[in-house]
């Protein structure tokens, strides 16, 4: 019998078992990845792309927060942007308002890309903003040592500070451009004057930014934020710099130990001042006495520092921003400045040439007038000043929206996409103040988040709640979207410019305070014009650039008239 060949069988079982090898690992890379993703824009760099990060370039546009929305509005509440790895970017209201809540899907803060932003909010110390641990002793000890701060009855207590600095700005602007006819540059003055609020109010410090054009800190901080994004934009860039220290290098270094110096100078003031009497609730005193809360020791000097660097970042540049976009909203429009004339005359608030003078600002008037603080609500949504919100990591293998997201994935909850994506608002690129006038109280249930509960517990009719009543049910507006076709969320709960939860922004209060006396005490003495230098809207809009708050790439100016009689 002839021999059978059997020279194939060690290349047929190598085959089988290459084969079986192949399947068994198909089946567990299909097991555990994602069984579809989103859906993602085009990526910009297609060389990039190989390296998943073809979305990487989207960071040195200047209008990240508009590409952002433009995707949102085009792929709808959840989407991925390729940057190192899958970014999940979500604007879908419900979600957003489950990765923020405490509930199962909630998310913390991304620890790595909050650490980046360290070097320019603290000189690389940490802090508890940037902690992302809700357990740990920094954010702990701080959120609850820092909260009778921000309450209500300690802001009404401080009001009086922060209306004698808006004086002391709307009689300044009386002598140097009403009288004169010289246009106001708002920019500078806006950030002039929070900065001067929070210098008082935190720290009883005198930053003296209103007495001259050229304030050092607010100098320096601008120039700080402009290199922020421009180092995030270009992190090779960055990298090369960090290594080969060029001039340019060098002079960053120069302007950190500038900025430092400034900083030090306040709180080497509050330290002086020594032990602060039991009933200073103020944020000089408070983060001077905070405790670890699971030991019951102080914390470390520099964690101190680090924290009143924060606060005094967090607590100006924002408002200012959100004053900015007010006032250019406002001026803008005839129609809706005359509505708010309306509201302040009503109110014997209106200065009127010929006319009995108008009455003090009151901190009741804080929360008075509907059509203005609806008209507040809509430059917020509109012109979002922390556009690019929160950026938060799944914890757990989860699922959003009907996508897998595995666990340690970046997920983006950019607020200004949020408020301006066609999913949520109708026509969101219309100014509508109305659509908030259908939210505001109907006697509607208080709204269970922490950012707002403690508003409606404490408000009476002499202590009036400064965020609007946000009613958790009844009909949606007409003027709003409603997400994925049904009404799971109200439309406020798609209207989150201070975040949400327990990572919420803890200066949302003060920044009310600031604004709506900001912007009443100028509303009630001056009838605005936008200066011709401005131009068209929409080249205004176009200019926008997002350097970690919200600013005009125009200068915005504005000419001050009288009110006429109404
Ligand atoms: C209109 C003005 C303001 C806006 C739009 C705003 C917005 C926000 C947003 C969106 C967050 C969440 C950030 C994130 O998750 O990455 C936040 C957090 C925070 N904000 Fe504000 N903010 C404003 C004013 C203020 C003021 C006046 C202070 C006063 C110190 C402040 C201090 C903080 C702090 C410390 C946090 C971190 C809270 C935490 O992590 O527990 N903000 N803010």
């Amino acid at each position: 019998m002839e021999a059978v060949n059997r020279d194939w069988l060690p290349l047929a079982a190598t085959a089988l078992a290459g084969s079986a090898a192949c399947a068994y690992a198909m089946y567990h890379l299909k097991k555990r990845a994602p069984k579809s993703m989103p859906p993602s824009p085009p990526p910009l760099n297609w060389l990039l792309g190989l390296g998943g990060s073809g979305h990487a370039p989207a960071f040195a546009r200047p209008d990240l927060h508009r590409y952002l929305t433009e995707w949102a509005s085009k792929l709808g509440g959840v989407y991925v942007l390729y940057i190192k790895g899958p970014f999940y970017v979500v604007t879908d209201p419900f979600l957003v308002n489950q990765v923020l809540s405490r509930g199962d899907m909630a998310m913390p803060k991304h620890e790595g890309i909050y650490r980046m932003l360290d070097g320019f909010l603290a000189f690389g110390l940490p802090q508890f903003f940037s902690s992302s641990d809700e357990n740990g002793d920094l954010w702990r000890g701080y959120r609850k040592g820092l909260a009778p701060c921000f309450s209500l009855d300690s802001l009404k207590k401080s009001f009086p500070k922060v209306r004698a600095c808006t004086e002391k700005m709307v009689s300044m602007w009386e002598t140097q451009y009403f009288a004169t006819g010289e246009a106001v540059p708002i920019d500078s003055w806006m950030s002039r004057a929070t900065l001067d609020i929070i210098g008082h109010l935190f720290y009883n410090y005198d930053f003296n930014a209103l007495d001259s054009e050229h304030n050092e800190f607010v100098e320096a901080m601008h120039e700080n934020l402009v290199a922020l994004s421009q180092s995030l934009s270009d992190p090779i860039g960055d990298i090369l710099a960090k290594l080969f220290p060029t001039a340019k290098a060098k002079q960053s270094a120069a302007r950190t130990e500038r900025i430092k110096a400034l900083f030090t100078a306040v709180y080497e003031a509050v330290k002086s001042r020594g032990d602060p009497p039991a009933d200073d609730q103020s944020v000089g005193a408070n983060i001077m006495r905070i405790k670890k809360p699971s030991t019951g020791e102080p914390f470390p000097e520099e964690t101190v520092f680090a924290t009143l660097c924060v606060l005094l970042i967090g607590g100006y540049d924002t408002t200012a921003s959100t004053c900015m976009w007010a006032l250019y909203d406002i001026a803008r429009q005839p129609d809706v400045q005359k509505r708010i004339a309306q509201e302040l005359a009503g109110a014997g608030l209106l200065q009127v040439p010929g006319q009995a003078p108008a009455r003090q600002l009151e901190w009741a008037d804080l929360a008075a007038f509907p059509y203005f603080n609806a008209v507040l609500k809509e430059s917020m949504r509109l012109h979002t000043t922390a556009a690019t919100g929160t950026v938060r990591v799944c914890p757990k293998n989860a699922m959003l929206g009907g996508w897998q997201i595995p666990k340690g994935s970046v997920v983006w909850l950019p607020f200004h996409a949020m408020h301006n994506s066609i999913h949520n608002f109708s026509a969101p690129e219309v100014f509508d103040p109305e659509r908030w006038l259908g939210q505001l109280p109907t006697g509607g249930k208080p709204n269970p988040t922490p950012n707002t509960v403690h508003l409606h517990a404490t408000a009476t009719a002499a202590n009036p709640p400064l965020a609007e009543n946000k009613a958790d049910s009844g009909p949606t507006h007409p003027s709003f979207a409603t997400p994925h076709g049904d009404a799971r969320v109200p439309p406020s709960k798609a209207m989150l410019p201070f975040s949400d939860g327990s990572r919420g922004c803890i200066g949302m209060n003060l920044a009310y305070v600031d604004a709506r006396t900001i912007l009443l005490s100028i509303l009630s003495k001056f009838w605005l014009e936008l200066d011709p230098s401005v131009g068209p809207h929409d080249k205004v809009e176009a200019s926008q650039v997002m350097a970690l708050v919200l600013t005009s790439g125009i200068p915005i100016k504005l000419r001050l008239k009288s009110h006429a009689p109404l």
